[in-house]
């Protein structure tokens, strides 16, 4: 209910206004404290009632009442004044007035005067206001299926006017109007808002003579009821939306016959409301169902982190592109490309940096290509690339290069830069394959030739990439059975120190002495191995051979301090911790006696709490080495932290150490930060004097190298020591 407030005493005025502004139901839509300002907020408002003081200053009370009655405003008016003189009580009401409220009294009693003017609220308000606005039907354009019933009603009944009125919240407004210029009126004032409290016709016979609507502002202004006759629109699921009702300005009744009309055209005007409502829950169901399927294609087809379209999706359309492009033998390139290092990223610089370096490759890749090429990630750091539109081979690897470039352009995800490289195998149909399985699988072994030759590079499938995807999988095929007949072999290489004077250890290398390829390098079988679950079975081998080794060499009296054996990152299971001290054990050897070395890689592998079972060994005694430092992603910031007492310098800083000062600093920069650290360092791949040197004036600890020993056999072992003890007269194991 809407109401204007005309108060001169801005003390009143605040308290009313404080007192009314809690409550939902009623609205403050005007506030005057002279006449004129009252006149002019009144008309201009028109509001469902007024709070009307009758001493203004300037103006008069009354003197509102009659300027507004005159200008047509029938609006409840409610007298708020302790002046008891009769003659101006007599011209108010002359005014038709609701009622008198003295100011002296408590303001909570003009509250429930004007809580009286508003009609009962149904007890299922909440449902049925839900229900109202589920039927769309609030605010529709004229419809003529209602509008005949109206007409109908109006003929039946022989009344002035016939409405189909929704009561929402504040107001009702008419589905039809037959008879009545307006569509709409506040709540506060409709007949049919008390209607839809029955459940069935609710007839008023005389407005005038009854308390509820005597002074109701369609009763005594325009449109003048006197009759009112409605039917409920009451929904099977019990909630009131409105009424089917007939207006007249007259006092009269309706004939059985015609309430029983009136009731039936009420029904026909809920079934059509029904149907409608019927056809509105269908449509939003499928439409529901609609966004569902559309979600779980979405889901089914695309990547979820770059938008891009996932595996499924990129196979159907490779497919799809092979049979348009098969009419004509077409070519259509297909490009697996893979992200360099990926895992370094995600490891040191944290999964969210990770997932906005794929995000950026994502967008990088479809910036660079066109419309009618698809791009798809198809998991991890893995892209897919389908050119349906190309001349040529070459063609293909153009566009793979230049995906190169885009891709190794600066990111800037969040604080960091990076530079990401990647791996892009290339093969393109019909020439490396008539089919989408075929071209996946040659893109594929492309692409690991690009990685295996040290990435950021695209590689061409050939059919001798094939020939070689054979021989590994016969070479797998061959290292399952390697291991039950031992046919793994170690090698030793020493380890000494820069002066010479003291021989360090040996590490332990393994090979795989073939039946028929000869002896086969790690660097050809731990990948494999590792990958073909193989690795666990293979160190185990190795750990209890070196170990067996260094046994065997105590026994022979050939002074052998310390043995150090490879781990792969894959070894690192809880149990491994028990099973090195096992094998300790089984050879009657002391921690001390043992060195593992481990990638820097390994220190950040997912699964296990590596650093924790680093440190679990080194508290048993056992030396931790990290393996070909500086060419991982270590954080050194973190290194202080770990469990480590040797770092083995990389042999790509040896090379050139001697001609390149870049990587004399950086073998500087290690060993001033080992010393500081209390670790030890020894330099891989030493194969001169002069690097030797060089390495020496940078103060390492120990070497190990050609320039010291090839691999040995465990024979040829003792001979070697022996040689080097006798030409290093002080020399000492240590
Ligand atoms: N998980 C395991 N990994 C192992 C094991 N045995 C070896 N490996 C790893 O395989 C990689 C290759 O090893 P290998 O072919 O034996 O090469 C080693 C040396 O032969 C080589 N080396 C030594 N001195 C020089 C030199 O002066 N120049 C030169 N070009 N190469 C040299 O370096 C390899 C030793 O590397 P590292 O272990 O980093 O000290 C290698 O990564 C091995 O770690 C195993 O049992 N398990």
């Amino acid at each position: 209910m809407n109401i204007v407030i005309v108060e001169d005493s801005e003390l009143i005025s605040h308290q009313l206004i404080r007192l009314i502004a809690t409550q939902p139901r009623i609205r403050i839509c005007g506030v005057a404290g002279d006449e004129e300002e009252a006149v002019q907020q009144i008309l201009d408002c028109r509001p469902d009632a007024v709070l009307l003081d009758l001493a203004l200053s300037p103006g008069s009370g009354v003197r509102v009442l009659e300027r507004i009655r005159e200008a047509g405003c029938a609006a409840r008016v409610l007298i708020l004044s302790n002046n008891t003189d009769a003659a101006l009580k007599a011209a108010c009401i002359e005014q038709g007035i609701s009622g008198f409220f003295d100011k002296s009294a408590d303001a909570h009693l003009c509250l429930e005067k004007l809580f009286g003017w508003l009609p009962e609220l149904p007890r299922n308000e909440a449902a049925r206001l839900r229900a109202l606005q589920s039927v769309h039907l609030l605010d529709s354009p004229e419809q003529e299926t209602f509008d005949n019933l109206t007409r109908l009603a109006q003929e039946l009944t022989d009344a002035p006017m016939a409405l189909i009125s929704l009561i929402d919240k504040d107001r009702q407004w008419f589905l039809s109007h037959a008879g009545l210029a307006t569509r709409q009126t506040s709540r506060s004032v409709a007949f049919c808002a008390h209607a839809i409290l029955h459940s069935e016709l609710m007839e008023v016979p005389d407005a005038l003579a009854d308390p509820r609507f005597n002074d109701n502002p369609l009763v005594i202004g325009a449109p003048h009821i006197r009759y009112y006759a409605g039917v409920p629109l009451i929904l099977p699921s019990g909630e009131a939306l409105g009424t089917l009702c007939i207006l007249d300005t007259q006092v009269r009744q309706l004939s059985e016959r015609q309430k029983q009309a009136l009731t039936t055209l009420a029904r026909g005007a809920l079934s059509e409301i029904e149907l409608r409502r019927r056809v509105i829950t269908l449509e939003e169901e499928i439409e529901r169902r609609q966004q569902a399927e559309a979600h779980v294609h979405h889901l089914a087809t695309r990547d979820p982190l770059t938008g891009l379209v996932n595996r499924v999706t990129l196979r159907d359309r490779l497919e799809q592109q092979i049979r348009q492009a098969s009419r004509q033998q077409n070519p259509v390139g297909l490009l697996l490309i893979d992200v360099d290092r990926f895992k370094e990223i995600n490891d040191t610089l944290g999964h969210a940096v990770g997932d906005d370096a794929l995000q950026t490759i994502g967008e990088r890749l479809s910036g660079s290509l066109r419309g009618s090429d698809t791009v798809a990630r198809l998991g991890g750091d893995e892209f897919a690339v389908i050119l349906p539109e190309l001349a040529d081979t070459d063609e293909a690897a153009l566009v793979a290069n230049k995906l190169l470039q885009a891709v190794n352009e600066p990111t800037r995800s969040s604080e960091h830069r990076l530079r990401i490289d990647a791996s892009i195998g290339v093969a393109v149909f019909p020439e490396h394959g008539d089919g989408a399985d075929a071209l996946l699988r040659h893109a594929g072994l492309a692409m690991v030739e690009a990685k295996q030759r040290g990435g950021g590079r695209i590689s061409v499938f050939s059919q001798r990439l094939d020939d070689h995807a054979e021989a590994t999988a016969a070479l797998a095929n061959d290292l399952r059975r390697a291991l039950d007949r031992n046919e793994l072999v170690l090698h030793y290489q020493p380890q000494a120190n820069l002066t010479g004077d003291r021989l360090c250890g040996v590490e332990a290398l393994v090979r795989w002495q073939h039946p028929h390829l000869g002896i086969i390098g790690p660097d050809r079988f731990i990948p494999m191995a590792e990958t073909r679950g193989f690795i666990h079975e293979i160190g185990r081998q190795v750990l209890n051979r070196a170990l067996a080794q260094l046994a065997a060499w105590d026994q022979a009296q050939v002074p052998v301090s310390r043995i150090s054996v490879n781990i792969s990152a894959h070894e690192l299971r809880p149990c491994f911790v028990e099973s090195v001290e096992a094998a300790l054990a089984r050879h009657g050897l002391t921690p001390d006696r043992l060195e593992l070395e481990i990638t820097e890689s390994a220190l950040t592998s997912d699964g296990v709490d590596t650093l924790a079972l680093l440190a679990r060994l080194r508290s048993l005694g056992i030396s931790i080495a990290i393996d070909d430092f500086g060419v991982g992603y270590s954080s050194l910031g973190q290194l202080h932290r770990l469990p480590i007492d040797c770092l083995k310098i990389d042999k790509c800083f040896v090379h050139d150490i001697d001609r390149s000062d870049a990587d004399a600093a950086i073998v500087s920069a290690v060993v001033t930060m080992a010393e500081a650290l209390g670790m030890h360092t020894v330099v891989e791949g030493v194969e001169t004097e002069t690097q030797r040197q060089k390495l020496a004036e940078l103060g390492c600890d120990c070497v190990q190298g050609y320039l010291l020993s090839r691999p040995l056999t465990a024979d040829a072992i003792p001979m070697w020591v022996a040689n080097f003890i006798e030409n290093h007269p002080v020399a000492a194991t240590a």
